[in-house]
């Protein structure tokens, strides 16, 4: 079911401060801000050699991540992307052992134009998973 490590996100309260730090401080090289209003959120990607760190700022406080960055006011780790070939049949696989598919279970489009679902972190020792069809 899983594959590659797609992405690490991190919610920081100012997308630019973060992208900055990434960009300016460690030398990294961040993608253009993309808003998603399907998602709530205005993400970039740092790239890196072996995967890319996602940073993600509420777009209101509607967000998914509105609540995450109450209890967390200067950021976190939000949630580890794995890619998996055939997102459908994972999500019946792991509806099938009771594990919690977040939204109406079926897969929205994320940032990459891919498939994406959410795994419940209550489910999975306290972490998010975001899964991606590749
Ligand atoms: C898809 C576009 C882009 C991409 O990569 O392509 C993205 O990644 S967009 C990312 C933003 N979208 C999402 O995160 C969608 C899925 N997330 C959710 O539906 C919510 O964030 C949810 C349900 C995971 C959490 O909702 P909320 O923060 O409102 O809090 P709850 O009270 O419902 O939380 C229940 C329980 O879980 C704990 N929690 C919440 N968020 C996280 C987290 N990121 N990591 C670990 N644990 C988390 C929260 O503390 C509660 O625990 P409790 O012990 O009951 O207090
Ligand atoms: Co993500």
């Amino acid at each position: 079911m899983l594959g590659r490590v797609n992405h690490i996100a991190i919610a920081v309260p100012i997308l630019e401060e973060a992208a900055a730090i990434y960009r300016d401080t460690l030398g990294a090289k961040v993608s253009a801000p993309q808003s998603l209003p399907e998602h709530g959120v205005t993400v970039v990607f740092v790239e890196l050699p072996n995967t890319k760190i996602e940073l993600l700022e509420p777009l209101d406080d509607l967000s998914p991540i509105a609540a995450f960055l109450q209890r967390n006011p200067a950021g976190g780790i939000h949630h580890i992307c794995y890619e998996t070939p055939d997102i459908n049949a994972a999500a019946e696989k792991l509806q099938a052992v009771g594990a919690r598919v977040l939204g109406d279970g079926t897969p929205k489009i994320g940032a990459h134009g891919k498939p994406v679902l959410f795994l419940h972190p209550k489910d999975f020792n306290g972490t998010l998973i975001e899964l991606e069809e590749v």
